[in-house]
């Protein structure tokens, strides 16, 4: 099979060179000229725009879009339009908006899967874990790439129609959001706690054969290796959110309560304050007020 891919960054080239391995030919651009190069180097035909990717690609067109979610992706399919039709396939495999997918199917000449892609850089070695919507006959024909980019058949599944896949992926964002949140809790605790301990060591331990032992939990263990118990010099302001937030909107619009993905994506916001959080210090002065305790001043 022929696979033409479009964004070539820390996921793309993973497509990449997975589609690769397994056989298949792969025809490969994004706006850097250094990551087209490395994708040549392990053995891609290199276009040097998206009219010239289309050009390189058969009769039946199958495309896998792994670029930013959002501008991009409309960016990309604009530059689409006017080169496919009904029986060519478009995957959007980055982390888009499940309604922006539902309207992109809709207006796509090919059949447009939308495609939750997990596993994160990680999935070079391992293949992805794959959550597509979209049309049957387009996963069944792409079938063949989602095995070699995902951990194998049993990596990938159509959950429904257009927008399933992005759905599930964006529910598997909050989870990993909470996730993240419950282990940061304990961990703190632990720093912060009774004894002095090595945490390397308790999520090591935790690992072999705890309850709560998952992938989450070994990236624990490796940041504590790499980075000390403490943590050295590591920032407490954490990145990203987008698929946090739209978790919540959703579970807002269909009333089902997701206090525990509320709060690690507010955490998240929190941490991005410049000057300490106001609320904090508002009832720092609140406390002076009603009882007369200390105020601690910054420095
Ligand atoms: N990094 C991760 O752990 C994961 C990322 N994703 C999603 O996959 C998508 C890609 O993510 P990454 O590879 O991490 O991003 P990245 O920033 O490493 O790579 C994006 C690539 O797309 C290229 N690009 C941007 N606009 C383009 C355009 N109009 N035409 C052609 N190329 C264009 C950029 O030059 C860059 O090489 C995003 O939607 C992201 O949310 C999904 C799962 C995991
Ligand atoms: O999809 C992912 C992992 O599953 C990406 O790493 C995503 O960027 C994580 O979300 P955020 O940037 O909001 O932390």
């Amino acid at each position: 099979m022929q696979l033409g891919v479009i964004g070539l960054g820390r996921m793309g080239q993973i497509v990449v060179d997975r589609t690769l391995e397994a056989g298949h030919d792969v025809v490969a651009f994004d706006l850097e000229p250094e990551a087209v190069a490395t994708a040549a180097d392990a053995g891609a035909e290199p276009a040097d725009s998206v009219d010239d990717l289309v050009d390189r690609l058969g009769d039946d067109k199958h495309i896998w879009l792994m670029v930013p979610a959002g501008a991009a992706v409309d960016a990309t399919l604009e530059e689409l339009e006017g080169h496919l039709d009904e029986d060519d396939v478009v995957v959007d495999g980055g982390n888009s908006y499940f309604e922006d997918s539902v309207r992109r199917a809709e207006s796509c000449a090919a059949a447009y899967l939308d495609c939750g892609t997990s596993g994160g850089p990680a999935g070079a070695h391992l293949g992805f874990s794959l959550m597509v919507g979209g049309p049957e006959w387009a996963y069944d024909e792409l079938s063949p790439v989602f095995d070699a980019v995902a951990t194998g058949p049993d990596g990938h599944e159509r959950m429904g129609p257009a927008g399933s896949g992005h759905y599930v992926k964006m529910v598997h964002n909050g989870v990993e959001y909470a996730l993240m949140q419950a282990y940061g809790e304990g961990f703190e605790l632990l720093h912060e706690g009774r004894y002095d301990l090595d945490l390397e060591s308790v999520a090591s331990v935790w690992n072999n054969g705890a309850v709560i032992r998952s992938w989450l939990l070994e990236l624990c263990e490796e940041a504590f290796r790499e980075e000390g118990t403490d943590l050295g010099d590591v920032a407490d302001r954490i990145e990203g959110g987008s698929t946090g937030t739209w978790t919540v909107q959703e579970g807002l619009k269909q009333e089902v309560p997701l206090p525990l993905i509320y709060t690690a994506l507010g955490e998240r916001f929190g941490s991005r304050a410049h000057d300490g959080r106001f609320s904090r210090r508002l009832a720092n002065r609140l406390r002076y007020g009603f009882g007369r305790h200390d105020v601690p001043r910054r420095e």
